[in-house]
């Protein structure tokens, strides 16, 4: 199964290698398999609307005899009615032979017509919600798995994918995948018989005008495979501009302060609108094509009906006969009409569901162990043992400068390291690889002796709380967002973090407290407020390491002094691992350990490193003078 999926992401082909992508059935038939008997019920039941087609149409026949000729005729008069040929109603409801038909016979023979629509319609409306329904269960799971898939990816993938675009498969691919699967089951099973079923009818009620019919019906084909052709490019390439559409959405949204800082909005809606103007123009174009089908259709059907009238008139047959036929004709074409289209939706299928395959069979780069045990809860030793690391570029292949090399470090429980160095030294590379997002080219990570790949890596994460510069809030209340650090946590124990973290006096003069919702009017929170926020939830998760990430940068000194404060209790009896520009706040550390160039330069206490690292040297005195 997993041979047939295409190495490339869909999203990234030619059109030529879309034509050739193949359907992966196999991955399809794993979501239909829990419904499939209502699956195939809803088969079953456009099968029998189709046969049915070819009922109704008999049936009609015999009423328009009945009922033409309704007020002289008697039901022993015999009816010409097609397959069946011909049928005595007086026999077969019990009646005398010379039973007139008369107005009530006319009016219950009429009614039948409703009845007869109903059940039609009705097996129809079975068939459609059978097929829908096992749809939107496909749909719920495949939607659900997808974005599974993509939050299973490690970081590495999400710096080479754009948000916007795996936000359009979530939603738009997989909807149209479901969709367009469950229509061409729909399209295959039921309108073809459909058509057999009236072509059935009609051969036996007229093969020659049938047949003289048939010839004109490709004329009215031709039209519609030609124009097919040309629509089949424009809806691919609409998909692949929602996409666009998507991604400059999205990175307008999260980066809404620097669009308005740089003043970049008429930039953004340029941008937005370059793939609006295609994706429109694609949009009205496949339109075109396809609604100009039906006027050339239906223009060439004239040309056959004229021609049947001068064929009934020199046969001398009925008008009844002629509305009977063609009806069943002008039945014929709907079906006829939807199964031109196929092949179009056959291609957007495939091209939508390869997409969607592609992110659910993705394999994850950072895997847990088969059968790896959970890490227990840790003293909070930490080692990095000769590690060395590159980052990939887009195809994989490791970048070939290195992030870090042959780091060194032995980092005892419940002491505070500072990590410090120039931009790009590998600080942060340091704290990806404590956190599992990547893997070490060569040496190991241990926490507290065990190698971090020997263990799960949620059980790796929750021994870790984080702080960082960046402090991401979710749009709901403060509560929750503080309650995110450990999801059965109490509202007492939400209140005790919030407290240690200096952040309940602030969160009490807010409207609506702990239940006001961060990002809503009133509740803009300014950068220190957002960090004492993450601070309790670092509080409440209280996991024996911690790692602080510049979480000091960029406030007052007041500010500053108060998160200072926040962070020392939250350290308390943590292994701390702290990122910091500013040599203030980290002079306290047990260990600082200077990086430079992917290395560890030097390792040692302030007084220490002051008299031994050239480079803490210039750090410090760089800042000094500032
Ligand atoms: N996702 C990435 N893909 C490719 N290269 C990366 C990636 N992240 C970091 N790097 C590179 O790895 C090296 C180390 O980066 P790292 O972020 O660890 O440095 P840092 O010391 O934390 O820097 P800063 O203090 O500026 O945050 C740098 O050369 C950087 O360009």
């Amino acid at each position: 199964m997993a041979e047939a999926l295409p190495t490339k992401n869909p999203s990234q082909m030619t059109d030529a290698e879309i034509a050739q992508l193949k359907m992966p059935y196999g991955r399809i038939l794993v979501y239909l398999k829990p419904w499939l008997g209502r699956f195939i019920l809803g088969v079953v039941l456009g099968i029998g609307a189709a046969a049915f087609n070819g009922v109704l149409i008999i049936a009609i026949s015999l009423i328009f005899q009945l009922v033409l000729d309704g007020g002289s005729q008697t039901l022993g008069e015999p009816l010409k009615v097609p397959i069946l040929g011909e049928v005595n109603i007086a026999e077969l409801l019990g009646f005398s032979n010379d039973t007139k038909v008369g107005l009530w016979g006319v009016i219950f023979a009429c009614a039948c017509i409703p009845v007869l629509m109903f059940i039609n319609g009705f097996l129809e409306y079975l068939n459609k919600y059978c097929l829908a329904w096992v749809g939107a269960k496909m749909l719920f799971h495949i939607r659900s798995d997808v974005f599974r898939s993509i939050l299973r990816q490690s970081p590495a993938f999400f710096s080479h994918t754009k948000a916007g675009e795996l936000m359009q498969t979530v939603f738009n691919q997989s909807r149209v995948a479901q969709t367009n699967a469950v229509q061409l089951v729909q399209l295959l099973t039921n309108r073809p018989l459909t058509i057999i079923a009236i072509l059935y009818v009609l051969f036996a009620q007229d093969w020659f005008f049938t047949l003289m019919s048939l010839v004109i019906f490709p004329l009215c084909l031709a039209p519609i495979i030609t124009i097919g052709r040309r629509v089949r490019k424009s809806g691919s390439r609409e998909e692949k501009e929602v996409g666009t559409m998507m991604t400059t959405m999205h990175e307008s949204f999260t980066g809404i302060r620097l669009v308005k800082a740089y003043a970049r909005e008429s930039y953004e809606v340029k941008r937005f609108d370059r793939a609006n103007r295609t994706m429109i123009q694609n949009m009205l174009r496949w339109t075109r094509a396809t609604e100009l089908v039906g006027p050339i259709v239906e223009s060439v059907a004239s040309i056959g009906i004229a021609a049947g009238l001068v064929y009934f008139w020199m046969q001398q047959r009925s008008a009844g006969e002629l509305i009977v036929l063609v009806m069943a004709l002008t039945k014929i074409y709907p079906p006829a009409k939807e199964l031109s289209k196929v092949n179009m939706l056959m291609q957007k299928t495939v091209f939508a569901v390869n997409k969607v395959v592609h992110l659910l069979d993705r394999a994850a780069d950072i895997q847990d162990a088969p059968n790896a045990p959970d890490l227990p809860r840790i003293k909070g030793a930490v080692t990095y043992e000769n590690v060395s690391f590159s980052y990939s570029n887009i195809d994989g292949k490791p970048l070939e400068r290195a992030a870090v090399t042959g780091v060194h470090l032995e980092l005892a429980p419940g002491k505070f390291y500072a990590l410090v160095g120039p931009s790009g030294a590998g600080k942060s590379t340091l704290f990806s690889l404590l956190l599992r997002f990547y893997d070490p080219a060569s040496g190991r990570v241990l926490m507290d002796g065990i190698d971090i790949k020997t263990v799960t890596q949620d059980s790796v994460r929750d021994n870790i709380g984080l702080v960082s510069q960046d402090t991401f809030l979710f749009h709901d209340t403060i509560r929750e967002n503080i309650r995110y650090g450990r999801l059965d946590a109490t509202n007492e124990e939400i209140l005790a973090a919030a407290k240690k973290a200096h952040a309940h006096e602030f969160i009490q003069q807010i409207q609506g407290g702990y239940d006001a919702v961060v990002g809503d009017a009133g509740c803009n929170l300014s950068g220190g407020q957002k960090q004492r926020l993450s601070i309790a939830r670092a509080i409440l998760r209280n996991a024996p390491i911690l790692l602080l990430d510049e979480a000091t940068s960029a406030l007052d000194t007041e500010t500053e002094k108060i998160i200072q404060e926040a962070i020392h209790t939250l350290s308390e009896g943590k292994t701390v691992i702290a990122i910091a520009h500013r040599l203030s706040t980290i002079m306290e550390a047990d260990q600082i350990v200077v990086m430079k160039d992917g290395q560890v330069d030097a390792v040692g206490s302030h007084s220490e490193l002051l008299k031994t690292s050239v480079l803490y040297q210039k750090l410090y005195s760089l800042q000094f003078n500032e």
